[in-house]
């Protein structure tokens, strides 16, 4: 039987440290960390995920802003709010919500934020550091520096010797996910839609990522027995059993074949998620310090 990994727990650990690394910049250098939060269109998990970013930015005391743009603004006109929020020093971070509307071209707007604004680690200066093995300079996706808390919560600071697989190569999580854990010295492997005979691969994981989007696709006898399993995958799907037309969240593994076989498992929801949104307000109070040309803190 797996330990289950609380990653409520964990993010509420982090939003403390976010919280008081705030106060102390505010008290120190009179200056409030803000985060500006960008949405377009109407997606209601989106807008979902949005409001709690927001949210969750006044309780760190932040400032908090939040864009919500129409379906269809133009390419032009994200353009320009984007380089009115570079401009704004009362801003430290900047996020774009992902996916935009299929008419607007994202990757344009995502390196048009500056690199000291980027807490969604994906200008190319950012994700660029990170690759090199600078994971102290720029900035770090969130959901892969949430998860990497987390492994090192079970398996400690130094991986060496040990075998991980990541499943999923998006520039949002599964690379940067993959370097994060080999600079931690772990043995890694991506896997994704090509890779050949996936349960085998999956089988010698030590530690086992799955960022896929697809519900419970790893079952329990693609894990090492005692393995650390992360699962990244938030997937709605219907759950009559909680009554017609009701859904729920899934992970990308099948929690019940797993739960048994793993040493360590994160559930879906209360995993990575929650560790997601405290990075992204880690990543702000740190752009923030940076700014005011103060040490950041670590997380
Ligand atoms: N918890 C959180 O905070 C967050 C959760 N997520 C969730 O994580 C999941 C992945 O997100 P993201 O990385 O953005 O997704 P993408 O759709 O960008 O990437 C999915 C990856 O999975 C691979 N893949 C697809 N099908 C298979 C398959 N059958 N076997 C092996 N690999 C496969 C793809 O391979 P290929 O490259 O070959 O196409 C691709 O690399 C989603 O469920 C998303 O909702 C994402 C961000 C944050
Ligand atoms: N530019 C950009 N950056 C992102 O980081 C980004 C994005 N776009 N687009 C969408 C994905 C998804 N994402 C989640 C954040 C928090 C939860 C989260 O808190 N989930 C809760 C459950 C929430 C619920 O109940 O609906 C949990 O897992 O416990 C989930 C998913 C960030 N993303």
């Amino acid at each position: 039987m797996a330990s289950v990994i609380n990653g409520t727990e964990a993010a509420a650990a982090v939003i403390e440290k976010v919280k008081s690394s705030a106060q102390a910049l505010e008290a120190e250098a009179g200056v409030v960390t803000g985060l500006a939060v960008v949405i377009v269109g109407t997606d209601p998990a989106s807008q979902a995920y949005v409001g709690s970013k927001s949210k969750m930015a006044k309780d760190c005391g932040f400032k908090s802003v939040q864009h919500s743009l129409p379906e269809e603004t133009t390419q032009q006109e994200l353009l320009a709010l984007v380089a009115q929020l570079n401009a704004d020093t009362s801003i430290h971070g900047i996020l774009v919500q992902l996916p935009l509307p299929k008419h607007l071209d994202s990757e344009p707007v995502i390196q048009s934020i500056l690199p000291e604004k980027d807490v969604d680690g994906l200008h190319v200066v950012n994700a660029g550091k990170l690759a090199t093995g600078d994971i102290d300079t720029g900035l770090i996706s969130c959901t892969p520096a949430g998860a990497l808390i987390l492994v090192r919560n079970v398996r400690g600071e130094d991986l060496s010797g040990l075998s991980a697989v990541v499943i999923g190569r998006s520039n949002l999580f599964g690379k940067p996910m993959g370097q994060l854990l080999l600079s931690r010295n772990a043995t890694v492997t991506m896997a994704h839609s090509r890779t050949k005979d996936l349960a085998k691969v999956c089988a010698g994981a030590d530690i086992l990522v799955a960022a896929v989007g697809r519900p419970e696709m790893v079952k329990g006898d693609w894990v090492k027995p005692g393995a650390t399993v992360i699962d990244v995958g938030i997937n709605r799907v219907a759950a009559p059993e909680k009554g017609e037309g009701k859904h729920k969240l899934v992970g990308d593994c099948d929690f019940a074949s797993c739960e048994p076989v793993a040493g360590a498992i994160t559930p879906v929801p209360k995993g990575v998620g929650p560790m997601t949104i405290a990075m992204l307000m880690a990543n702000t109070v740190i752009a923030a310090y940076r700014k005011a040309g103060k040490t950041a803190p670590k997380f």
